[in-house]
């Protein structure tokens, strides 16, 4: 898909293909749709991240409530989005044993009693080792700077979202 395409789409088709770039939150979409023409992916990129960049933090909390547990009961019940639920099998998260994913959960309850909202990574750039040992050493960590850490990850995760959408045979979406 070229970016005269993208340029070309009406709101509802625009939320449609990039409603979920970032994880269940079309409204951020919604905004950037307002700001077309983009020049190029990188454009159409820097408006998605300035909207999350400008909210309060009670908005980017919010954006990180959005996402669903790595590795959590919804993957393994398939009712993940499409997005999320390729990003969590391809870093192996579904082959978890029943350890592995006690485990997870509870370094995941455990992130979240901390911080206050879920722990999110960019599973494409991660796997089923490297997940546990990541939140562990999260868990260790000052907690000042960990809104910006999730933050980067959701960043990441959009991204690829993006990229993805872009290389795609708009007639295939
Ligand atoms: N919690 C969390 O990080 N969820 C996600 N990460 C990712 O790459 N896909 C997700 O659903």
């Amino acid at each position: 898909m070229d970016t005269e395409k993208v340029n070309s789409m009406d709101f509802g088709e625009f939320v449609d293909v990039f409603g979920n770039v970032t994880e269940r939150c079309p409204l951020i979409a919604a905004a950037v749709w307002s700001q077309r023409p983009f020049s190029d992916l990188e454009d159409l990129e820097k408006h998605f991240f300035a909207f999350i960049d400008a909210l309060p933090q009670s908005g980017q909390e919010g954006i990180l409530r959005c996402h669903p547990d790595l590795a959590g009961s919804e993957l393994q019940r398939g009712t993940l989005t499409a997005e999320s639920q390729r990003e969590q099998s391809g870093a192996g998260l579904r082959s978890l044993g029943a350890d592995g994913r006690l485990r997870l959960a509870e370094l995941n309850a455990q992130y979240r009693a901390r911080f206050g909202f879920p722990f999110v990574l960019a599973a494409r750039f991660s796997d089923r080792t490297a997940v546990p040992r990541e939140l562990a050493r999260l868990l260790l960590c000052p907690s000042a700077q960990e809104l910006r850490t999730a933050l980067g990850e959701v960043k990441k995760i959009g991204s690829l979202r993006l990229a993805d959408l872009l290389r795609a045979d708009p007639a295939k979406l």
